[in-house]
């Protein structure tokens, strides 16, 4: 069975970037390319990763005004990512925009809130509501604006999924120990949030900064 890991290379590097993936290619299902990936390599970078014969995630967070996220993703359509990310909270037109603009072997995922928020960040920015309220909220929002899924964190993957059957869920924030970790703030197990429904779990920094990260994929994978 193809694995659900989607390794987040997050690094300029080229050259580190496919060196990481060919080693661990055998425990992931995919690779993730962020935005310190594509601001310093660019299409031709994507291009390039994609040689390692993997599914290529474009995480982009896309967020603006319906016609330039469109027209955004129309140049982006010839890279032909299995996955790509706008933020949900650009809106029902935007997100409708993205999802026509797409190629149409591409996943439109739309960011709810990021793992790395709390309730407390939330407040400071003007929302009311808790993580798993704006969550939810964002999630009819974007199954209502025909895009294939959602990227929440794994402590509202359960709910979500419950209301939407058949989205698609990518669940960023995965700790082999779950607890606060760095910057992310809403963490759980790789195990627990493909039991409340993911269908990806993205992983970084534990596979990519061990000392060995084929070992690192591998057993993480070896608790699914
Ligand atoms: O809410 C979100 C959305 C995206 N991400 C991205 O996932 C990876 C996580 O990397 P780790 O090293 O495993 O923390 C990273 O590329 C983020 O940009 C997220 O963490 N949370």
């Amino acid at each position: 069975m193809k694995s659900p890991i989607y390794v987040a290379l997050d690094t300029p590097d080229i050259d580190r970037a496919k060196a990481v993936a060919t080693r661990v290619k055998q425990h992931v299902g995919g690779i993730k390319l962020g935005l310190e990936f594509f601001m310093a390599n660019g299409r031709h970078g994507v291009h390039e990763m994609a040689e390692v014969g993997l599914p290529v995630f474009l995480d982009l967070k896309l967020h603006d005004i319906p016609n330039t996220v469109a027209k955004a993703i129309q140049a982006l359509r010839p890279l032909d990512p299995a996955i790509l990310t706008v933020h949900a909270a650009g809106g029902r037109a935007m997100l409708e925009d993205a999802k026509a603009a797409a190629a149409a072997g591409t996943k439109v995922v739309a960011v709810t809130m990021l793992t790395s928020l709390d309730g407390a960040d939330m407040r400071s920015i003007g929302l009311a509501a808790d993580p798993h309220e704006q969550v939810l909220r964002l999630a009819e929002l974007a199954r209502e604006s025909g895009v294939d899924g959602i990227v929440c964190s794994g402590e509202e993957v359960s709910a979500a999924h419950k209301a939407w059957k058949d989205g698609f869920f990518v669940v960023p924030g995965v700790r082999p120990a779950a607890g606060k970790s760095a910057d992310q703030k809403r963490v759980v197990t790789p195990r627990a949030a493909l039991d409340g429904g993911a269908s990806v779990l993205v992983i970084g920094r534990p596979i990519t900064q061990a000392d060995d990260p084929d070992e690192a994929a591998r057993a993480i994978e070896a608790t699914l």
